[in-house]
């Protein structure tokens, strides 16, 4: 279980995160959402111990996070600049196994096994930049499961993609999810990617000091499908209610009712 306790964070003296208490239960897949600005990837970076918190702290299975915990991995927009483009797609993947020590036969059959999971078998031994922008993306996602990870950390991973492979990558990441009961936090600007991908969405106010200001289960019979799914009337519900959410301006006091009331 992944827990977040009173977490506040600053850069210097500008307030990001504010207080902010979460549970999210090993296997969820929880997307947070915000305006641009609140502290979406602040909040994955400090999970990811890479900045300390502030205030407040976060737990692992009851553990501190003090340092990049083991049993993560991280996949952020921007794939061109996470792959290292001298190695070809089977030595991308396989280097977080080279690490762990582990001999290279079997390094490499790890790498195929994961890149032919992602889509990727016939271009193991292509290099990154010969790819299109959505493969490269499979490639990091492929890098990001190798290793089997317990928490998977994905900051608007499909954001510059096209449509189609946008919608591609998100039906890969519910079947990984669904395979591997891997935790996952996604965080995305896309309000239905959102409550598509996510078995409970989380919404950030705008900062300084951003809250929690919504906390909903997606609660969607069935398989999700990219045209059933969408067309759902609950799908349609839960997208307003985080929409309307979002595009709220927070009261700083707290105090106010929702519009109109
Ligand atoms: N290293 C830093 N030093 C100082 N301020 C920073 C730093 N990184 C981010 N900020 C500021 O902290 C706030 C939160 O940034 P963050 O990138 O976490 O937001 P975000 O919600 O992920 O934004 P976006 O949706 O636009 O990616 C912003 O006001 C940003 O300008």
């Amino acid at each position: 279980m992944l827990e977040l306790r009173k977490l506040s964070q600053w850069y210097g003296d500008h307030a990001v995160l504010s207080d902010l208490t979460l549970k999210v239960p090993d296997g969820e897949l929880l997307c947070v959402v915000g305006p641009s600005g609140c502290g979406k990837s602040t909040l994955l970076r400090t999970i990811a111990g890479l900045l300390p918190a502030a205030e407040g702290e976060v737990t692992i299975d009851g553990t501190p996070v003090t340092g990049v915990p083991d049993g993560l991995a991280v996949v952020f927009q921007d794939y061109g600049r996470s792959l290292f483009p001298w190695l070809s797609v089977r030595e991308n993947v396989a280097l977080p196994l080279r690490r762990r020590g582990l001999p290279r036969a079997e390094r490499r059959a790890e790498a195929e096994r994961i890149l032919d999971r992602v889509g990727l078998s016939g271009a193991a031994r292509r290099h990154p930049w010969q790819l299109s922008g959505g493969m490269q993306q499979r490639v990091a996602i492929a890098r990001a499961l190798v290793c089997r990870p317990s928490l998977l950390l994905m900051d608007e991973p499909f954001g510059s993609l096209d449509a189609q492979t946008r919608e591609d990558l998100e039906d890969l990441l519910l079947q990984v999810h669904r395979n591997d009961d891997t935790t996952i936090v996604f965080v995305t600007h896309d309000i239905d990617e959102s409550v598509y991908l996510g078995d409970r969405v989380i919404a950030l106010s705008p900062g300084p000091g951003s809250r929690v200001v919504l906390d909903l289960p997606v609660r969607l019979p069935g398989e999700r499908d990219q045209i059933g799914t969408r067309g759902l009337p609950e799908f349609v519900e839960l997208r307003a209610e985080v929409g309307r959410t979002v595009r709220t301006p927070a009261d700083p006091s707290g105090l106010s009712g929702p519009p109109g009331a």
